[in-house]
């Protein structure tokens, strides 16, 4: 079987060798790194899976899957270089970082593909997209694709796409969990106890996405059938709209897309920026 490694087994580290091991691979063809030692011993309790220094992980490993954050990619990828050769598939899941900075810093020839997941693959419900650097074969992309596919969707698009992923599904996940919050505080606001707002927000959302899915209908077909003339839906969109949602949603999807840019030159000068650099 494959040798995989996970450099930096954090939330998507994690995400991904775990929904591995569900969907059947072996603990011991897996091999996890992670900062903290407490944080190894933690997923070798947990999973059974190996763990390791980030050279001997990369060493051993036929794919390489890089999951840290952006800021500390660099240091990661001049630590396993020596050990990385061409016959090494490496994949990157960090935001904004490119297959080309990741290239540069590895041996001639290391085949990179940059991947973008997203965490509903922790109920194997993931959207990921993959795109191939210069040296990955399709076979390549499509073995990364593999790993994905076990715990949701996958596309495979050109690597131009990626940041604009990165702010659709990568962020997605948090987009609606913060909507499903509001809506809960609102339901507390209008006097129903916490639970029950609870209960039914999430499975409103939950049906909603089902029924979306299902009809393949277009979502503003299915807004149309709840929306009664003049009646309390229209009421409450009609709120929504005065708040400028729509333009909401397009500036917020912006900054995230112009913030993988950013992060991208941060790891590329290896320092961490400012999170307020954009206001400033
Ligand atoms: N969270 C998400 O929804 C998504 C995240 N991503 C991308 O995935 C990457 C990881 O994000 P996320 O999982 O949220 O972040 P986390 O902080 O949860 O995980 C990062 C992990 O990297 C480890 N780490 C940091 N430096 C090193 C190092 N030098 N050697 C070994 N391990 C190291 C950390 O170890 P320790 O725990 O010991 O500190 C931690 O476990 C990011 O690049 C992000 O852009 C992509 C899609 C979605
Ligand atoms: O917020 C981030 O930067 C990462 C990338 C997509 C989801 N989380």
């Amino acid at each position: 079987m494959t040798k995989l490694a996970v450099i930096g087994a954090g939330v998507m580290g994690e995400t991904v060798f775990s929904g591995l091991l569900r969907a059947g691979w072996a603990p011991d063809d897996i091999t996890v790194t992670a900062r903290r030692p407490e944080r190894r011993t933690d997923l070798a309790e947990r999973y059974g899976v190996r763990t390791a220094d980030n050279a001997t992980a990369a060493a051993e490993a036929e794919i390489v899957v890089i999951a840290v954050k952006p800021a500390d990619i660099t240091g990661v990828l001049d630590e396993i270089a020596p050990v990385i050769t061409p016959a090494t598939l490496v994949a990157s899941l960090a935001a904004g970082v490119t297959t080309d900075l990741i290239e540069a810093r590895l041996p001639a020839g290391v085949p990179v593909v940059r991947a973008m997941p997203n965490t509903p693959a922790q109920v194997d419900q993931g959207m990921a997209a993959v795109s191939g650097g210069r040296h990955a074969d399709a076979a390549q992309i499509d073995l990364v694709a593999g790993l994905l596919t076990a715990t949701g969707r996958v596309t495979v698009l050109p690597e131009k796409y990626q940041d604009a992923v990165t702010a659709i599904s990568g962020g997605g996940p948090a987009y609606l969990f913060l909507v499903v919050e509001s809506m809960i505080e609102a339901g507390v606001h209008l006097g129903l106890p916490r639970q029950t707002a609870s209960e039914l927000v999430v499975q409103t959302i939950y049906g909603s996405a089902t029924l979306l899915k299902e009809s393949g209908d277009h979502p503003a077909v299915l807004r149309e059938r709840v929306t009664s003339p003049a009646g309390t839906t229209a009421a409450a969109l009609r709120v929504l709209e005065d708040h400028k949602l729509r333009a909401a949603f397009l500036g917020a999807m912006e900054a995230a897309r112009d913030r993988g840019g950013q992060l991208a030159e941060a790891a590329r000068a290896n320092s961490r920026p400012a999170p307020e650099d954009r206001h400033s």
